[in-house]
């Protein structure tokens, strides 16, 4: 055997002693994983979406070498993705119009392979899904204001347990890695309140009179003492409009700086936080 494929068995070897270690750290972190689950239990939420967001963010802050970041984002995913259906079942409905499979791909590059996705034509049966405890989450699009059904104008209503927007995916920017012109992205609903996690969105639902300006909209956030990121969608029907504005940083549905917006001067009547996310990850 030459010296150099002698070298290159002895490298070999070094790789399956490392992917021994790698395995059996897998298996170990399953194990505290379940110890978590039963800490958890019985009515305790496997879905923690700040908290897997807190571990990919850490993880890339801390990534060094030739290894992409598409690929270790990837694979936490899948780890994180296959523990939580070990703690709960997890089904994940997702959202697909009929042509093509863009959003079937986001939730499984997010989720993972191993738990089941149900798809429907609509986002609105997404989310219903969801409400009714049918799916653990739901994928949905990110909101526009020319969209055909506004589902988020289901979670504006006061009632109790609706969906809440917990995540936005993908959750490393892939303006890279899927080399699509526009990359696709979603939101993930579940029922349960987002989480803070230090590099926040907030979506904030309100409601004005007719034919009020985006500037004058933006002011009265201002006034509240909140920053806008963006106006995501405005949906106008008889007599109101309702906006989608999505605020930097964390914001609890009893901030007081909401009650703030309705008590201004502005026309703003009605606000609700109908969710928020953890900042996606740059490339
Ligand atoms: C382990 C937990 O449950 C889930 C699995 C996580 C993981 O694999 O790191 C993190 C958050 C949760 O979605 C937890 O709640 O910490």
């Amino acid at each position: 055997m030459s010296t150099d494929s002698a070298s290159l068995d002895r490298v070999r070897r070094e790789i399956d002693r490392i992917d021994d270690k790698i395995h059996d750290l897998l298996m170990e972190r399953a194990g505290l994983v379940e110890k978590i689950a039963k800490a958890k239990a019985p009515d305790g939420v496997a879905l923690r979406p700040g908290r897997e967001a807190q571990v990919l963010r850490r993880l890339v802050e801390r990534h060094k070498g030739s290894f992409p970041k598409q690929a270790l984002v990837r694979i936490w995913r899948e780890i994180m993705g296959a523990l939580v259906g070990l703690q709960q079942p997890f089904v994940i409905a997702v959202y697909q119009p009929e042509r093509g499979a863009g959003y079937i791909e986001l939730a499984r590059n997010h989720f993972g392979v191993v738990w089941p996705q149900i798809v429907h034509l609509t986002p609105g049966h997404v989310v219903r899904m969801v409400a009714d405890a049918q799916a653990s989450v739901g994928l949905v699009p990110i909101p526009g204001s020319h969209d055909v059904e506004p589902w988020w104008l289901a979670l504006t209503s006061d009632a109790g347990n609706l969906p809440r927007v917990v995540a936005r995916l993908p959750a490393l920017a892939d303006s890279v890695a899927s080399g699509r012109a526009e990359p696709l992205e979603a939101f993930v609903v579940a029922c349960r309140e987002p989480e803070a996690t230090g590099d926040d969105f907030t979506l904030v639902a309100v409601e004005t009179a007719p034919d009020i300006s985006r500037d004058r909209l933006r002011a009265a956030f201002t006034a509240a003492g909140m920053d806008v990121a963006n106006l995501v969608a405005t949906h106008r029907s008889d007599g109101v409009w309702r906006h989608l504005v999505e605020v930097p940083g964390y914001v609890a549905a009893d901030d007081s700086r909401l009650a703030d917006l309705v008590q201004t001067r502005d026309p703003v009547a009605h606000v609700r936080v109908i969710g928020g996310y953890a900042a996606p990850l740059p490339v």
